[in-house]
């Protein structure tokens, strides 16, 4: 290939795995990384030019240079020269230290080292020596060297489907799209033996985060150092004024212009006086003899710019900052902003916008994690109809408490923290309740948790949300325990006896869908999908002889909701040998399609995912976080607007709305804007 494509933008990356005479002719970029702005030869004049560029100096500068023409001022050059040179070298040596930490940190980080796969075996590199292509090992807990794709891992974590391990000699060819900074979305292919893979965002790992989990894994480098998404993600600090910046500035663009008019009239005023009277006073400015009044005129236009500089309150930028700053300090230092629990004081992350936070007419905030606590508790669930959980009695107040923990000596590998405040769940479990076990069972296979069983019968499970991790737990805590996953199988414990499950599919969950669902075989070879997810999506898909059940439990999830408990629905369906392979078959093609990959998965998962039958709903609990209420009812009467966002169950939303004074009883109507579109939600509100 050309050389050639390097002096052009880069509009496909082509590479191959372990080939570096061939991925160097394109003149990627390696992976040394560089975020300092000066070295020792540059740092002078590009410093300079910067601290020229603020208005301030510029016109100190201005002022100078005006000064050392003799014609022109009456004042010796060094006051205006000393300050400036004061101001200038503070400046310039915090921006040097500032300048040398990055390049500490841009040493210290090229200098890491990384097993690279070279010539066979494995070498110990440094990161800034790793090239496009190098296929490259990675241990647990170190950080990801470049943006990489991942060829093949011991314990596969969040992808499914590894592409084992590229034999070095076969002919491969690997195209993908130029470095960009989108993090969510990767696009390339395979061709591996005249076969092409489609590669996603699934099997890439990023530079800036850390190997879990895993022993280890090999991945090859597709963009190195300044191509990677992080260093593209990395765009340069705006700087950003506030309105009292703008204020300001009109005020001194307008002083600046008085000063103007007031030097104009005095010039003017010299070259009368010039004309009537000669010139007397350039005692004090040597002049030659014999110039005319106009140019006179101009100079001492100048001259006058000089003496009269002082009503430009140029200063007052430098002392608005110092106030800042200081502001800024008293920010940090504030008792009250501190939280001692977890040692966070307030932190004035930037100097320049602190009075803006008066000004504050809007938040926006995110509930999950935010508002609450982000600590899910499975609370009550209804079962084919049934409730449990928690019961009240009408004063609201709990009449039945009994927790269920592992006393039962089937609970093996229960979690000792779990507590269900109502036995007959139990009991409905232990008698073999057909439902009932399928709803465990459900819970124990339909999520992407992963297990970790450090030492035998201590197990821990790793969710990257939190509510799945609270309904594996329970599922746990009820007998059915999930143990262990591969790509391939799930392993569960029912009720003391270990069942793998064959993993067919997996239709992910994502805000779209709403949904998540696996399809499983169990040993004996049925084949079922489970399905959980949001009740109005599920009831858009289950089979017309559930209505009565389903009317049942909306009763349920209405009372859920109004406890502002996040509520899931779950569904399963049997599925039949032939149209299971067949399906898959179609999955397959559909998953290594190159275009149109995510539509056409849509289009199969909708046609599966249908004609369900209804098992139940659960209920989780998140608290809110302490102080929430208090602090919502002060930011309402300081009269600021709250946005909060949330994907949770309207009426879920709505009592959680309530229950953190964010809806207060005296807004009588709430009013629900459902449109989908820009134009519709612009209609509904007018
Ligand atoms: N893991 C999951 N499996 C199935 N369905 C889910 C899962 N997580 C959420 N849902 C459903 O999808 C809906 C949207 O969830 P999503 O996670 O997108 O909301 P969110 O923006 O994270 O809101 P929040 O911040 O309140 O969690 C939820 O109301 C729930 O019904
Ligand atoms: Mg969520």
């Amino acid at each position: 290939m050309p050389s050639i494509f390097y002096f052009f933008t880069e509009e496909e990356r082509h590479l191959r795995a372990n080939d570096r005479p061939f991925n160097l002719s394109y003149h990627y970029a390696n992976n040394a990384i560089k975020t300092s702005k000066y070295n020792i030869f540059t740092f002078l004049p590009l410093n300079l030019f910067e601290q020229f560029r603020r208005l301030a100096n510029a016109y100190f500068l201005f002022l100078f240079i005006l000064q050392l023409i003799p014609q022109i001022s009456s004042l010796s050059w060094f006051t205006t020269a000393v300050p400036l040179i004061l101001v200038l070298a503070i400046t310039a040596v915090k921006d040097a230290s500032d300048d040398i930490n990055r390049h500490k940190s841009d040493n210290q980080v090229n200098n890491r080292r990384v097993n690279v796969l070279i010539d066979g075996e494995l070498r110990n590199e440094k990161w800034m020596n790793v090239q496009v292509g190098d296929i490259i090992k990675l241990e647990n807990n170190q950080f990801v060297t470049a943006d990489l794709l991942l060829l093949s891992s011991m314990c596969c974590i969040a992808v499914s489907h590894c592409l084992g391990f590229l034999v070095l000699t076969m002919s491969h060819w690997l195209r993908c799209e130029p470095p960009n900074n989108r993090l969510d979305k990767f696009k390339g292919s395979l061709t591996l033996d005249g076969q092409t893979y489609a590669l996603d965002n699934d099997k890439v790992l990023l530079r800036g985060c850390t190997l879990r989990n895993t022993e280890w894994c090999f991945g090859l480098v597709i963009f190195g150092g300044p191509d990677t998404k992080l260093m593209q993600n990395s765009g340069k600090t705006t700087f950003k004024r506030t309105s009292i910046d703008h204020l300001m500035n009109v005020l001194v663009l307008c002083i600046f212009g008085f000063l103007a008019s007031m030097c104009t009239v005095l010039a003017i005023g010299n070259a009368i006086w010039e004309v009537n009277e000669g010139s007397v006073f350039t005692v004090f400015l040597p002049r030659e003899s014999g110039a005319g009044a106009g140019l006179s005129a101009f100079l001492s236009f100048w001259s006058y710019v000089i003496i009269l500089n002082t009503v430009v309150p140029i200063s007052l930028y430098v002392s608005v900052e110092i106030i800042r700053l200081g502001n800024s300090f008293y920010i940090d230092w504030d008792r009250k902003m501190y939280y001692p629990k977890s040692d966070t004081p307030a932190q004035a992350r930037t100097t320049t916008l602190n009075e803006e936070l008066g000004q504050i007419k809007y938040i926006f905030s995110d509930k999950t994690g935010t508002l609450t606590q982000n600590i899910m508790t499975f609370n009550k669930c209804s079962i084919n109809g049934k409730a449990y959980g928690e019961l009240f009695d009408f004063a609201r107040q709990r009449v039945e408490i009994t927790e269920v923990r592992d006393e039962h000596c089937y609970l093996i590998l229960a979690d000792p923290k779990f507590v269900f405040h109502d036995h007959s769940l139990v009991e409905t479990v232990r008698e073999g309740n057909p439902e009932a076990q399928a709803f465990f069972r459900l819970l124990a296979l339909c999520h992407t948790v992963m297990p970790e069983e450090k030492k035998e019968g201590e197990l821990f499970y790793q969710a990257q949300s939190p509510d799945e991790g609270a309904l594996v737990t329970a599922a746990r805590n009820f007998g059915f325990v999930f143990r262990s996953r591969t790509p391939e199988s799930i392993t569960v414990i029912e009720m003391g006896k270990q069942v793998t499950y064959e993993l067919l599919a997996v239709l992910d969950f994502n805000n779209v869908r709403k949904r998540m669902s696996v399809i499983v075989s169990s040993p004996e070879g049925k084949l079922t999908l489970f399905c959980k997810g949001a009740d109005t999506i599920i009831y858009e898909r289950l089979h017309p002889s559930c209505n009565k059940l389903m009317e049942v439990t909306t009763g349920h999830l209405n009372e859920y909701a109004g406890d502002g408990l996040r509520t899931l629905v779950l569904a399963y369906k049997d599925l039949d040998k032939g149209y299971m392979d067949e399906w898959k078959k179609r999955h397959h093609e559909a998953s290594t399609a190159i275009d149109g990959r995510e539509e056409r998965l849509d289009e199969l998962y909708e046609e599966i995912e249908k004609d369900m039958l209804l098992l139940g709903a659960t209920a989780v609990e998140d608290k809110l976080q302490e102080g929430v209420p208090q602090t919502i009812e002060q930011l309402a009467k300081a009269d600021i607007k709250i946005w909060v966002l949330t994907g949770d169950k309207q009426e879920t939303a709505e009592n959680i709305g309530y229950s953190c004074n964010m809806l207060r009883e005296e807004m009588k109507d709430v009013f629900i804007v459902a449109a989908n579109t820009a134009e519709g939600v612009k209609e509904e509100l007018q």
